[in-house]
């Protein structure tokens, strides 16, 4: 029987492996997809309206009459788009002088060259991943046309306020991190790995705090997230996080043969407390010398509301630094000294914010897909980097996370994704019919979580 059912996983490899699948749709009515199109975009793009709206008296009293004038014109934009969104209507091409505008329209003309003369991509017909993002584009568009508040994040509200709600846990996992330190140097291999296992697995779950999937409404770290580690623990689904070990401690006990400093990425997703786990994670690893420098990603534009900026990281350490708690300012002024020192580097390549599904980085975005090739691992956070890792297609549960790669393979990688979009790949035979029967929302809540491994080149 084990053998028949492995032959039949095989074909099914073969098979998806050939016959790349559909991508995720609103045009499948009823889908997750759907759903998000339909009713979670227009609420974030009503709150995002609102946002400006609120702001119309700080604009006046920081840019008089003009600033009145852009807030006007800038809920216009949004508005039109929210209508566009609602009622269907084709996709249009950017108008704004951002640097990636180019290859948004020519990603938005490849589109419309794949369908017919009398179809045009649109909101409830094309693919999931692209016009999602391209709402975040467009709201981006609403601001960069309307100077002087061309620099207004309409999501940073959002964002300081899950962060300021989310302050004990801050204080928390700081407060064990400052305790660590104190101990590491005195640490067994066996000591390093349960803290280097604890450490993902809180930035692990750090990824539920996400403000697109709650629409925008409060979705801050309440609870004690070291408490709750060892009852989570059943939620994990796939846990390669042994074999994130191995290549790290390999890496760590071959650094005298190593010519290169073991480099670690961190492709980051939400800022407030996700992005505190990350960097506690970052801080372990070089203050452990299982990493000797540590590459953050994150987004050039305000981003799936509560996705990473430049100016968040910024605002994160300055908040940090400023707080009475010691174990916040110390880990505040540490963390800013790390990227002085350029033992942190920060990027944030425009390629991040555009719709591409990661297969297609290493044509479309050489540099960056080099840039990676140059890491030791990196880690991925989050849903939207799983889907774009898989391409948002519907794959079959079983399918191997390799296969759905399509070949991307720039240095060994490992996603720490919370479930919420209906796509998981390298589950075992029967896992998903399982959990479909125990929690018919395993894919979309949030509860469920993957620590997901792979690498070109196994040793
Ligand atoms: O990438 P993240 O922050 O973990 O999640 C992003 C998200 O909330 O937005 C999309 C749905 O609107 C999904 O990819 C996912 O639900
Ligand atoms: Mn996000």
């Amino acid at each position: 029987m084990a053998a028949a059912a492995a032959a039949a996983g095989g074909e099914e490899e073969e098979e998806e492996r050939r016959r790349v699948p559909e991508p995720l749709s609103a045009k499948y009515i009823g889908s997750f997809a759907y759903l998000t199109v339909k009713d979670r975009l227009p609420t974030i793009l009503t709150k995002a309206v609102d946002t400006v709206h609120r702001h119309k008296k700080t604009f006046f009293e920081k840019y008089g009459q003009e600033g009145v004038e852009a807030e006007k014109r800038a809920i216009g934009l949004m508005s039109k788009l929210r209508n566009e969104l609602q009622t269907d209507k084709a996709v249009i091409p950017l108008t704004d002088e951002f640097p990636d505008a180019a290859q948004w329209n020519t990603y938005i003309e490849r589109q419309q060259a794949a369908l017919g003369p009398e179809e045009f991509p649109s909101w409830f017909k094309s693919s999931w991943l692209f016009m999602e993002c391209y709402m975040y584009r467009r709201i981006h568009e609403s601001i960069l046309l309307n100077p002087p508040i061309c620099d207004f994040d309409v999501f940073s509200e959002a964002k300081i306020q899950s962060f300021f709600s989310s302050q004990d846990a801050i204080l928390i996992v700081c407060t064990y991190l400052q305790e660590l330190q104190r101990k590491i140097e005195n640490f067994e291999e066996s000591q390093l790995k349960d803290e280097f296992m604890l450490l993902m697995q809180v930035a692990l779950w750090g990824n539920r705090c996400d403000l697109s999937i709650s629409g925008g409404q409060d979705n801050s770290q309440k609870n004690n997230p070291l408490a709750s580690l060892e009852s989570l623990k059943s939620f994990i689904l796939v846990d390669d996080s042994e074999r994130v070990w191995n290549l790290l401690v390999n890496n760590w006990k071959n650094k005298t043969s190593q010519t290169t400093p073991i480099r670690v990425d961190i492709v980051l997703d939400n800022s407030g407390f996700e992005l505190v786990t990350d960097l506690v994670l970052a801080y372990f690893l070089l203050s452990t010398q299982l990493a000797d420098e540590i590459h953050f990603h994150g987004k050039s534009m305000p981003w799936f509301v509560s996705d990473t900026t430049r100016r968040d990281l910024d605002w994160t350490l300055k908040n940090l630094q400023a707080s009475n708690h010691a174990s916040l300012s110390m880990c505040g002024n540490m963390w800013e000294q790390n990227l002085h020192k350029g033992v942190w580097v920060y990027h944030d390549h425009l390629f991040w914010t555009l719709p591409h599904e990661f297969s297609d980085m290493s044509q479309d975005a050489p540099d960056l897909y080099s840039e990676l090739h140059k890491s030791n691992l990196i880690f991925f956070k989050g849903d939207l980097n799983y889907r774009k890792l898989t391409g948002d297609r519907k794959w079959s549960h079983t399918i191997s996370f390799d296969t759905a790669l399509q070949g991307f393979h720039p240095a060994p990688l490992c996603s720490l994704r919370t479930l919420k979009a209906d796509i998981q790949v390298g589950l075992k035979p029967e896992q998903a019919e399982q959990l479909t029967l125990s929690d018919p929302q395993w894919l979309v809540s949030g509860n469920y979580a993957i620590i997901q491994f792979s690498d070109p080149n196994p040793k």
